[in-house]
């Protein structure tokens, strides 16, 4: 699904958050954001999920596969997130829910916004289970029971159960370490490729964004300052902004360690 974000403007309290963002991520593309701590990244994911804080102003257009989100019902967002747009989060400890299993947790979006009888969910949780590489007897374990790979790769099922075709993911391998970073990364990557759908993915690190992303935007203090391919972008940053970050990204390079795995 292509996404057009157009002149978005965020102001929270009187406060600009986002100022003029435009931004645009074609139908099976993986587009990247990245930018310091506070630059707004998760603002503009909020914005596109329509999940604001109440006390947020929206101004702008975000064009998602032709339904415009600014200004749209609860219903009708509600109805996106459900069944066309998927969200990973940074912290899958805190964005799973604890008393319900692996198994409840991957099956609720479907729950909630298809009617298929419990065998057809459990047969559409099981082939998730396996596609993000967690075994069958998993999906009776709480998320306490999982080490943080795992609770990732659960969040990434609960995300991709409904088949989204544009998928957000807001610092998805920050609380993990580089080697599970690494897996996490390339799992998510392939499973949206293989999907055929496009993504926005949301980070502070460029040697993350360089292995998920074919293409980036800048943002600094709300306001985008730098896009292009993220190859491009990594080896010759032209913004001052840029800069600073593809420097402090050399610092904290990804590991490309043999050993497979580390969960
Ligand atoms: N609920 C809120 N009410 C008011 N201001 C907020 C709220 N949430 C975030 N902000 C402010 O909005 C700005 C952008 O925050 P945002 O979370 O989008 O940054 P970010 O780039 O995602 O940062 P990080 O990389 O640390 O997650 C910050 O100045 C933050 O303090």
């Amino acid at each position: 699904m292509s996404v057009d974000v157009r002149g978005l403007k965020i102001t929270i309290g009187g406060k600009p958050i986002v100022s003029d963002a435009d931004m645009t991520i074609a139908d099976g593309e993986r587009v990247g954001l990245i930018g310091s701590s506070g630059s707004g990244k998760s603002m503009i994911a909020k914005a596109m999920l329509g999940l604001l804080p109440l006390t947020a102003v929206t101004n702008g257009s975000i064009d998602m596969g032709s339904t415009e989100i600014i200004g749209a019902s609860e219903r009708a967002l509600a109805d996106l997130r459900g069944r066309y747009v998927g969200a990973v989060f940074q912290n899958p400890a805190a964005s799973l829910n604890p008393v319900m299993t692996v198994a409840q947790q991957i099956a609720l979006p479907l729950r909630l916004h298809y009617d298929l009888t419990k065998v057809e969910r459990a047969d559409r949780v099981n082939a998730l289970l396996s596609k993000v590489g967690l075994d069958l007897d998993m999906a009776g374990k709480y998320p306490h029971e999982l080490s943080g790979g795992q609770q990732q790769r659960v969040g990434i099922a609960t995300a991709l159960i409904t088949s989204p075709r544009f998928i957000i993911a807001d610092e998805p391998t920050t609380a993990l370490d580089s080697i599970t970073q690494r897996q996490i990364v390339d799992l998510l990557t392939s499973l949206v490729d293989d999907a055929g759908a496009s993504m926005l993915f949301i980070t502070h690190d460029f040697s993350v964004l360089a292995r998920a992303t074919t293409r980036c935007y800048v943002l600094d203090a709300g306001r985008i300052v730098e896009s292009g391919p993220t190859a491009d972008l990594l080896a010759a940053p032209t913004t001052p902004q840029a800069q600073r970050l593809v420097a402090a990204a050399q610092t904290l390079t990804l590991h490309t360690p043999k050993e497979d795995s580390h969960e």
